[in-house]
């Protein structure tokens, strides 16, 4: 493990650890050069050999602590094994309640409040420890809105309960934060995953194509729907930049990807369908603007 105090690490990695440790206690104020080189025991001097100056110092960092609670976390909880839900609770555990990543954590989060740049990259932690938690609780919650809340209630829970004070009438902080991790965790409407999903009791496969021309009938009745409200949003579009819209494409279809994954469909298959449909009505929207 990299923080083992068995590992021999380079000056650099020692200038990186040695502030990830002062980052952690003070805050990025005291991430100073001189202080390190006094906890090192090295001269200042040193330093400008690893790093051009403390700024880089301060990347360097951020982006060993990006890498530690993203990549390296999510690896060590594959080596274990277990289902998403298992991994996710374990990923949880490892960010939030060890000695290593929580303080570094707390010290970012408030760091982030008055730093863009840091904000910036805690959004994009933030967002990869959202997307696993929407894909775990997707696996037995189907309501695409119930699966955000539910991810957001564990995600506050994990970092709120570091700001409690609260006591619990008798009951341990851990006691309670089991129970409520059993609540946010709870299984109520699942649906089969994995080579069950889906399954139904069809006989032939001229049986299943009947049932796959039924729900074309349904899909292809919505895609009306949908068709009518594209043309809408056409009539309020100027020039063809607007028409492609490429922002909204990728909110719709990360917002799909979600969706997807809470209702036992494959993302990357949902992904696919809904970058071709959209093409195509953007391609009738421009069709209709240039007949205008
Ligand atoms: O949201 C819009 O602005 C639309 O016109 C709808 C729609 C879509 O099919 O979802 C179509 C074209 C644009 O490229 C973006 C999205």
């Amino acid at each position: 493990m990299r923080h083992s105090g068995f590992v021999t690490r380079t000056p650099r990695e020692s200038w990186i650890e040695q502030g990830l440790k002062a980052l952690a206690t003070g805050g990025p104020d005291a991430v100073r050069v001189e202080a390190l080189a006094k906890q090192l025991g090295v001269t200042k001097g040193g330093f400008y050999g690893s790093f051009a100056d403390r700024d880089a110092l301060l990347t360097a960092m951020l982006e060993t602590w990006e890498r530690e609670s993203t990549d390296d976390v999510a690896a060590r909880v594959a080596e274990k094994g277990g289902d998403l839900v298992t991994r996710t609770k374990r990923a949880g555990v490892l960010t939030f309640s060890t000695d290593r990543l929580l303080p570094i954590d707390l010290a970012v989060r408030d760091w982030a409040r008055r730093d863009e740049a840091v904000a910036e990259r805690l959004r994009r932690v933030d967002n990869r420890r959202m997307t696993l938690l929407r894909e775990s609780i997707g696996t037995f919650c189907s309501d695409p809105d119930e699966v955000e809340a539910r991810s957001v209630l564990a995600f506050c829970l994990l970092i709120g309960e570091h700001f409690l004070a609260a006591d619990h009438g008798g009951r341990t902080r851990a006691e309670v934060l089991a129970r409520a991790g059993d609540v946010i965790f709870a299984r109520k409407d699942a649906h089969p995953t994995g080579k069950d999903a889906g399954k139904q009791d069809v006989e032939s496969l001229g049986d299943v194509r009947a049932r796959i021309d039924d729900l074309d009938t349904q899909i292809v009745a919505l895609l009306a729907r949908r068709q009518t409200l594209v043309e809408a949003a056409a009539g309020f579009k100027t020039d063809e930049q607007a028409v492609r819209a490429p922002d909204r494409v990728e909110r719709v279809v990360a917002a799909v990807r979600a969706k997807a994954t809470a209702a036992g469909l494959d993302a990357d298959v949902a992904e696919s369908v809904w970058r071709s449909m959209i093409t195509a009505f953007t391609e009738l929207e421009l069709a209709r603007h240039r007949d205008s």
